[in-house]
């Protein structure tokens, strides 16, 4: 079981000002331990705002390295490119040039792809932060239920893994992915997931309880014993 700590805010604004928080204690702490930090980040709509908040602190970013949690296949300048959102909120204003490690490359496939991913990976600090979202099938970076790929990315001693999501309403139409795999995520120092809704917060609470990785992935980090988890929720 994973050290988890759980924060329940009122409001997104709330949940928004206690994760820039952490994230600025975590990039501090790097830098002071390491002379350097590493924060890993996803996409979606619950950590923008703090992003945004972020982008715009007077931190020693000249020391600061952000990565990707996971990727679609797909071009840099695609609409659904973690990589185009993450330029959009975070590596703005004072971060604007920020050293940023992305997962897609020029192969043709994820799985052509890993081993220029994972060297990528491989040359970076440990992770300070990890920041992770969760979806309502119970995915969390790109480890998806059932997925192609699912299986060797719960195990493998690589970073970073390639997945084939099952086509869903949550994965909609691309489904080839690049992701941290379970050893990736545990190599921070600190994780913290953040789950916005009713409805997630039902599939966190069930991925909690006893059952298949396979069909819950985030169990497998919830259930992970070198994990230490901030688990932040909001409606
Ligand atoms: O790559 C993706 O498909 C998204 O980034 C996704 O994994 C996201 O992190 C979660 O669905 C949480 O999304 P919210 O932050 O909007 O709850």
């Amino acid at each position: 079981m994973a050290n988890i700590v759980e924060r329940i805010f009122e409001s997104k604004a709330q949940m928004t000002e206690a994760l820039a928080s952490l994230l600025e204690t975590g990039i501090a702490s790097g830098i002071e331990q390491d002379g350097k930090a590493l924060v890993m980040v996803s996409g979606g709509s619950s950590p923008a705002p703090a992003y945004k908040y972020l982008s715009d602190l007077p931190l020693e970013w000249d020391k600061v390295s952000i990565a990707m949690v996971d990727e679609r296949w797909v071009e840099p300048n695609h609409a659904k490119s973690n990589e185009a959102f993450i330029h959009e909120t975070l590596l703005q204003n004072k971060a604007a040039g920020t050293h940023f490690t992305t997962m897609k490359n020029l192969a043709s496939s994820a799985i052509d792809g890993h081993a220029h991913c994972e060297e990528a990976y491989n040359a970076l600090k440990i992770p300070d932060v990890t920041i992770l979202g969760m979806g309502p099938d119970g995915h969390t970076a790109s480890l998806f239920p059932n997925a192609q790929g699912l299986e060797h990315g719960l195990k493998t001693s690589n970073i970073v893994c390639p997945i084939n999501a099952i086509e869903s309403e949550v994965t909609g139409s691309i489904t080839e992915r690049m992701s941290l795999s379970l050893h990736g995520i545990t190599r921070s120092k600190e994780v913290v997931l953040l789950i916005s809704g009713e409805e997630k917060r039902a599939m966190y609470e069930q991925a909690k309880t006893h059952g298949s990785e396979f069909d819950i992935p985030l169990r497998a980090v919830l259930n992970h014993p070198d994990i230490t988890l901030s688990v932040f929720w909001c409606p």
